[in-house]
């Protein structure tokens, strides 16, 4: 069956689709949108938080990439998405590390691709799927990680590049907007000090979040938070999950949020909504 909206999602590592986009990804998928998601590593550096799992970090089994893999099926099949594939496919480029540590000089690491290598494997998937929408991170990569600023650049560079005959393979195409994922720290600010987890005493200390006034766009998609939460408990050797709150290796308390907010980088805003900001990925 043709899907008249088609949305395209680049993230960085498994988890990062759930965090970030999960909401808003169950709420397309629920109203016929086909959303595909390009996960760009496999997660091989991450932390392992459940003990008795510890045995497959990369400085002891290395064995953590295979399976993150398995953990995002299963938070895919909890949002209704089923068209996932990993950029390059699977392993293409390994997980570069926080940023300063030693596995960002892996000569495999996704921070050290390059920009056009992986752009063009990213066009193949758009001139595929054909979307109106991609949807990524900003230009810091919403918190500084490598991985996530150079999936914006691998993004953005594809978004560039799809519609120009000239780069790459398959029938060129012009995606219509290009967004990416934002944190109004007036909505975070009510996260402070509250939750389960471990308690920060301000805003800066979460290290995301941006002024109100860059964030365009804000998806309402609350009817599918319990999807969310599935697809976040998906991603145990990443996260905790307590109610409506999770929290990373370092237990951080962090709300899960059925309002998922964007900045649009290119493309026409849809119509506002109440608080000013348009209310879809698709105008
Ligand atoms: C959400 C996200 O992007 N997670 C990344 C990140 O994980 C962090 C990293 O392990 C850090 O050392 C911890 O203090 C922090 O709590 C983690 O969230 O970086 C990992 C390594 O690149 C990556 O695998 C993980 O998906
Ligand atoms: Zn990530």
């Amino acid at each position: 069956m043709p899907y008249d909206r088609r949305i395209l999602l680049v993230h960085a590592h498994p988890d990062d689709e759930s965090i970030g986009t999960g909401a808003t990804m169950a709420r397309y998928v629920a109203e016929g949108a086909r959303v595909c998601l390009v996960t760009c590593t496999l997660g091989e550096e991450g932390d392992v938080v459940p003990p008795e799992l510890g045995h497959l970090a990369a400085g002891r089994e290395n064995r953590l990439g295979p399976y993150r893999e398995g953990e995002l099926a299963v938070a895919c099949a909890a949002l209704g998405v089923d068209d996932h594939r990993f950029l390059g496919g699977a392993g293409r480029w390994r997980d570069s590390g926080m940023m300063g540590a030693p596995s960002n000089d892996h000569p495999d690491c996704f921070f050290r691709a390059d920009l056009d290598e992986a752009a063009a494997e990213l066009v193949r998937v758009v001139r595929e799927v054909r979307p109106q929408v991609i949807v990524t991170y900003d230009d810091n990569g919403y918190y500084g990680h490598p991985d996530h600023i150079q999936a914006h650049r691998v993004a953005w560079r594809a978004f560039e590049k799809a519609s120009d005959p000239s780069f790459g393979e398959g029938e060129p195409w012009l995606p219509s907007r290009f967004y990416v994922t934002a944190m109004p720290l007036d909505e975070l600010e009510r996260a402070v000090g509250t939750g389960p987890f471990k308690r920060v005493g301000s805003v800066e200390e979460f290290g995301f979040g941006v002024p109100g006034e860059r964030v365009t766009t804000r998806i309402d998609a609350r009817a599918h938070l319990g999807a969310k939460i599935t697809a976040l408990r998906a991603h145990r050797t990443q996260l905790s999950v307590d109610g409506s709150f999770f929290a990373l290796s370092d237990n951080v308390g962090q709300p899960a949020l059925g309002m998922e907010y964007y900045t649009l980088l290119a493309g026409e805003p849809g119509p506002p909504g109440e608080d000013g900001r348009e209310t879809g990925l698709f105008g």
